[in-house]
């Protein structure tokens, strides 16, 4: 990788910030922002429209493989298309959050998704901030900055349950955030930080204080 160009990985679980705080730090310094949980949720989409079960692995293996996903990697300009529709609000939905961990559970969705993933970043002229669950630990472990962002459960569901304006039941938004991890979790590892990973826990911090300790961490680790 060229010296000129910054790479920042952050991996957390769901509602720990990783997206909101990826896309302002892309934003302060200049880099492309690539939301890679985007690129699964697009996938859930892609099969949900074809009418693939769920529990028809090959289906959703041809489904992934084949889906073509063109996403925006200006951090501010939010967009995501599959096989040329775009699905930007559809792939925040919830029936789409509901059948995702599908896709993240099957090692060759992963496998496909992950060198798309590796693709975009390293087509990045000025580098990037990529965010999801296996960045810093498989899709780029060289990458400048590895950060894994926590939070404790009741902040993760407090921030969830507000961002949905109290739309879902309690059991409902358990479901989208808990169960969700706990499926995340199959393959890969991200509640614990990998060695060489450094650990932000944000319960207690507010969403500034969040991306300024991130541009500390940055500066510390690239000086
Ligand atoms: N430090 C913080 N304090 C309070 N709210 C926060 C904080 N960081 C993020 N948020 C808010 O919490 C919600 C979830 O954040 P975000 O979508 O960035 O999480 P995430 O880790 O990307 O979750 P997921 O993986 O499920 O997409 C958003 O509404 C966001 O604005
Ligand atoms: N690198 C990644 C990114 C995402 N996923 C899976 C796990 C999530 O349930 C789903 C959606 O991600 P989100 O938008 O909630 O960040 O995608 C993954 O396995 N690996």
């Amino acid at each position: 990788m060229p010296s000129d160009r910054l790479v920042i990985a952050i991996d957390g679980p769901s509602g720990s910030g990783k997206s909101s705080t990826s896309r302002e730090m892309a934003r302060r310094l200049g880099l492309a922002y690539l939301d890679t949980g985007a690129m699964y949720r697009a996938v859930a989409v892609a099969f949900l429209d074809a009418g693939v079960d769920p529990a028809d692995t090959d289906a959703v293996i041809a489904a992934t493989t084949g889906a073509d996903i063109e996403l925006s990697l200006d951090p501010d300009e939010s967009w995501v298309r599959v096989n040329g529709r775009d699905v930007t609000a559809e792939i925040r939905e919830p029936r789409t959050s509901a059948v995702v961990s599908t896709v993240a559970r099957i090692p060759q969705c992963r496998a496909d998704l992950v060198a798309r993933q590796r693709a975009l970043m390293d087509a990045a002229p000025s580098g990037v901030v990529a965010e999801g669950r296996d960045i810093t630990t498989v899709v780029y472990p060289d990458a400048d900055v590895r950060l894994l962002l926590t939070a404790s459960e009741e902040a993760r569901l407090a921030r969830r349950g507000t961002e949905l304006g109290g739309r879902l039941s309690a059991s409902e938004l358990r479901d989208q955030v808990l169960r969700r991890d706990r499926d995340d979790s199959a393959l890969v590892e991200f509640q614990t930080a990998a060695d060489g990973v450094l650990l932000l826990d944000t319960s207690d911090l507010t969403f500034d204080q969040v991306v300024e300790a991130i541009l500390t961490l940055v500066k510390e680790s690239t000086s």
